[in-house]
């Protein structure tokens, strides 16, 4: 099994981190809490209550788990297709896929990857909903210290289960929105790029941007259930399983539930998978 995609995509994916993390804060903040009246409103008061550094909260975890999670993503999509295609990355541009097989490749790593990204996920979405200041002399500490700790206190007060709380809205959300994630990305390069040759670096960023923006459209309903699923251990708020948090959301909140975040989740996608596919494909092109 070539192993350079997956080393390529776990580079890609931290470079990809660094640059959407203000983003997400933001919008795991909006999806879990009530207290803001949109974008602007979140980003004043994160910046005013927590200073820049409120925007970075939970990232030196993902960085590493993140580019871990888009490397099993980008290795296992490759990997299959060469399984189904008989085609290695280097021979794809001469006899490219058939979109059915992309769409399957896609798939198969957005589903392997969530075994990964589930506690992984959750103990980001745990750190990101912690709205206290910085620890000040007096003040009370907020109940997570770190990543570490809140693993460990999740075993504890969850059991080792309830690192995998909400893994199957997850599992959802993943599989069928990574395979058009990859479908847009391969269909917009070829667009833009004549028979055969290599798309441009103008043709991947646009590519990978609007790959990133669409799967993140088609994703962000269940996205908005998994963060609750993921957040209901902490809260004694528990639901029996997807339906159930889905209805209790909508009788609650309405059918804009399933929207909460879109805006700051596309505004996200562009720049972060744009250079996620940029740095893949370079890296993958200059081993040769
Ligand atoms: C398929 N879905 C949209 C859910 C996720 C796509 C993930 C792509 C990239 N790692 C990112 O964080 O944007």
């Amino acid at each position: 099994m070539p192993v350079e995609e997956f080393v390529a995509g776990w580079i890609s994916g931290a470079l990809g981190l660094v640059l959407g993390h203000p983003f997400d804060t933001v919008k795991v903040r909006l999806q879990t809490q009530t207290t803001y009246r949109g974008i602007f409103d979140c980003v004043v008061k994160t910046y005013r209550h927590e200073s820049l550094l409120g925007f970075f909260k939970g990232m030196s975890f993902p960085i590493a788990s993140i580019a871990v999670v888009n490397s099993v993503l980008f290795g296992v999509y490759s990997n299959t297709l060469l399984a189904l295609t008989a085609t290695s990355h280097r021979e794809r541009r001469a006899q490219p896929p058939s979109y059915a097989h992309v769409f399957l490749a896609g798939c198969t790593g957005g589903f392997m990857q969530v075994y990964c990204l589930a506690p992984f996920d959750l103990i980001k979405v745990r750190l990101q909903n912690q709205t206290e200041p910085r620890a000040r002399p007096g003040s009370p500490p907020p109940r997570y210290r770190g990543p570490v700790h809140c693993a460990v206190s999740i075993c504890q007060e969850e059991g080792p289960r309830g690192l995998f709380r909400g893994a199957w809205a997850l599992m959802l959300r993943d599989t069928p929105t990574l395979g058009i994630y990859f479908v847009t990305y391969e269909w917009l390069c070829r667009q833009s790029t004549p028979e055969g040759q290599s798309p441009s670096s103008a043709s991947v960023l646009v590519a990978g941007g609007f790959a990133g923006i669409l799967s993140w459209a088609v994703a962000t309903p269940l996205d908005v259930i998994k963060s609750r699923m993921q957040m209901a251990g902490l809260k004694h708020r528990v639901y029996r399983g997807v339906l159930d948090c889905m209805a209790s959301s909508v009788r609650q909140e309405g059918l804009g539930v399933f929207f909460r975040g879109l805006t700051i989740n596309s505004a996200r996608a562009f720049p972060v998978n744009a250079v996620i596919f940029l740095s893949y494909e370079y890296l993958l092109r200059w081993w040769g």
